[in-house]
């Protein structure tokens, strides 16, 4: 665990300042570009660049199977999967689709599927063949804790050192919106029945099972908020503790973060709770209709930048996004000034 501990740096104010009043520089009524405005001040400062450029973003999707899929928490089976991996290998999911749009670096990691996936493009991280099923024991050892969280971390190291400006985290896995909800009751104490939802579409009387199989998880692991790692260990998943090491890499070397939808927002939680400072480098992409999604983001402080109903995953949501924040950086950049533009101010 204490590898996963880096240094965060602070968020730099001057360069945030030099881009506000540049900002009021710029051919405009002054905030006429609303929150595109302070989009591109906290970029400033947290990349110390007046003038960064969110681009070339990396996307990293982490795939990991559940133990407890096995209690009927999903509308899909497990081995989905592992198909969806082979999808996201073939470049026929969502996610690609939309990662060739921005001009993203895209990555897919195993960091726990139940049965390995033969392809190149998948890089094999594997920490377990999936967790174990917290009904009855402890989702993963610490052993295995660190080393999902490490396999985020190398991850945006080696991102970062190819050159990419913004990481998306993305994940994929059966059954992780149960594993997200039990963490987001653990680190923010609130009831688990108010954070269980549909996840990938379960019915009534699908959610109600699965919320009591939740409330049973809860009782029987008990997961503290004071204990986020340990928290990770009883009721976690392996892309989750992947992509709180992601977040924390991220952080250490300055890139921002755009979070996706529901399972990654409670990654970067747990990442928040194990380095506070971490949340300095988070920007919400969008708000997923996962009903657990708003207590999370709540529980950062983040307002989300769309709203499309979307409850996909993998990274799409912040992928949509990402255009948003290109376009607050590049403004800033690219505007003539009144002085330049001969404009009366
Ligand atoms: O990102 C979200 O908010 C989101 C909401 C619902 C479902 N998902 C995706 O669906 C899978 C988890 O759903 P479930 O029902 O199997 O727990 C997982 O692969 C996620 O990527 C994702
Ligand atoms: C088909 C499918 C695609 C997904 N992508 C992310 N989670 C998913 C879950 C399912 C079921």
């Amino acid at each position: 665990m204490v590898d996963s501990i880096r240094s965060i740096p602070s968020r730099n104010t001057e360069a945030g300042e030099q881009t506000r009043r540049r900002l009021d520089e710029l051919t405009k009524p002054p905030g006429s570009l609303g929150e595109l405005e302070n989009i591109a001040i906290e970029l400033a400062e947290m990349t110390g660049e007046p003038s960064y450029q969110p681009g070339p973003p990396a996307i990293l999707v982490f795939a990991a199977d559940h133990g407890l899929a096995a209690a009927g928490v999903s509308a899909y089976p497990q081995v989905v999967t592992k198909q969806m991996v082979q999808n996201f290998a073939a470049g026929g999911a969502a996610i690609n689709i939309l990662a060739k749009q921005i001009g993203a670096q895209l990555t897919i990691t195993d960091v726990g599927l139940t049965e390995p996936v033969d392809n190149h493009q998948v890089s094999n991280q594997r920490v377990a063949f999936g967790t174990k099923n917290p009904l009855e024991s402890p989702a993963m050892s610490e052993a295995e804790a660190s080393a999902a969280i490490q396999s985020g971390l190398t991850a945006v190291d080696d991102a970062v050192q190819a050159g990419a400006k913004s990481i998306i985290p993305g994940e994929m896995g059966i059954g992780n919106t149960a594993s997200a909800s039990l963490m987001l009751a653990a680190l923010s104490e609130l009831p688990v029945a108010q954070l269980v939802g549909p996840g990938t579409g379960l019915d009534h009387s699908g959610v109600k099972k699965k919320r009591e199989v939740l409330e049973e998880v809860m009782r029987v692991r008990r997961p503290q908020a004071y204990a986020p790692f340990q928290a990770l260990q009883e009721v976690g998943g392996f892309e989750i503790a992947a992509m709180s090491g992601a977040v924390i890499a991220a952080a250490s070397h300055r890139v921002p973060i755009l979070l996706d939808g529901f399972i990654s927002t409670v990654a970067a939680l747990t990442a928040v709770r194990l380095q506070p400072e971490v949340r300095e480098y988070l920007i919400a992409g969008h708000r997923s209709c996962e009903p657990g999604h708003e207590a999370a983001l709540e529980a950062l402080r983040l307002t989300p930048l769309l709203d499309l109903r979307l409850r996909l995953g993998e990274g799409t949501g912040a992928a949509l996004a990402y255009p948003v924040i290109a376009s607050a950086a590049e403004l800033c950049r690219g505007m003539a000034t009144f002085t330049e533009a001969g404009v009366e101010k």
